[in-house]
């Protein structure tokens, strides 16, 4: 029985970071050709096409594909969906949870293609606030919902393990549309993600 998934990673883009990462390897000071480190610059072509596959999906197809009429025009929230993307500024982790809600308007989607599109722009070079952005837009766009609204906190490893070297702060970001603008709508919201 196989114990991993296979996955499919272009030959060309492969070849090309193991060399790549190969060389990086050695310029740390490193000898890529020990045996712990033999096999890491394949490794690592392998997570990096991974962590940005969100490149080669579309998160409007994925929620078309989904689309179900019906009538329901109450709040509807995924919250706590577990997100992990690469900061644009030093390709370093940024994880944390996002929160969904949308507020439907004659049709509805399967509720796994809310964390699917999270993920479609999440596995990108990323800052914060256009991830949020792009998953309101995806989701306003297909839907067209009463409205929208999308809360991301995030840790950035790029604040933990270098730099300012904060371990404990969380940034939170936000986007609303429609009913989520009016003061009312967001707190609903706010209080049901705490
Ligand atoms: N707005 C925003 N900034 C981010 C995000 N991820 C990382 N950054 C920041 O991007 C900035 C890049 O700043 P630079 O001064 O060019 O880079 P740097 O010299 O490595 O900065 P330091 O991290 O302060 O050492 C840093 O302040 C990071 O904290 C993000 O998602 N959103
Ligand atoms: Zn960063």
């Amino acid at each position: 029985m196989a114990y991993k998934k296979e996955e499919h990673y272009d030959e060309q883009i492969t070849k090309g970071l193991i060399e790549n990462y190969r060389n990086s390897i050695e310029l740390l000071g490193e000898d890529p050709s020990r045996e712990g480190l033999l096999k890491t610059p394949e490794r690592m072509a392998k997570a990096m096409q991974f962590l940005t596959q969100g490149y080669q999906q579309d998160a409007r197809e994925i929620l078309n594909g989904a689309k179900f009429t019906e009538a329901y025009s109450e709040m509807v929230i995924v919250k706590d969906i577990e997100l992990y993307s690469m900061c644009e500024h030093h390709m370093l982790p940024f994880f944390g949870k996002a929160h969904v809600a949308y507020i439907p308007n004659g049709y509805i989607t399967g509720l796994s293609k809310i964390a699917r599109v999270v993920d479609v722009f999440a596995r990108r070079l990323q800052v914060q606030e256009r991830l949020t952005h792009q998953i309101l837009d995806a989701i306003q766009d297909t839907l067209q919902p009463q409205g929208v609204a999308v809360v991301i906190e995030a840790q950035h490893l790029c604040m933990m393990m270098r730099g300012v070297q904060k371990q404990n702060s969380l940034t939170t970001t936000s986007a609303f549309s429609g009913q989520f603008e009016h003061v009312a709508t967001r707190s609903e919201f706010m209080k049901l993600i705490q």
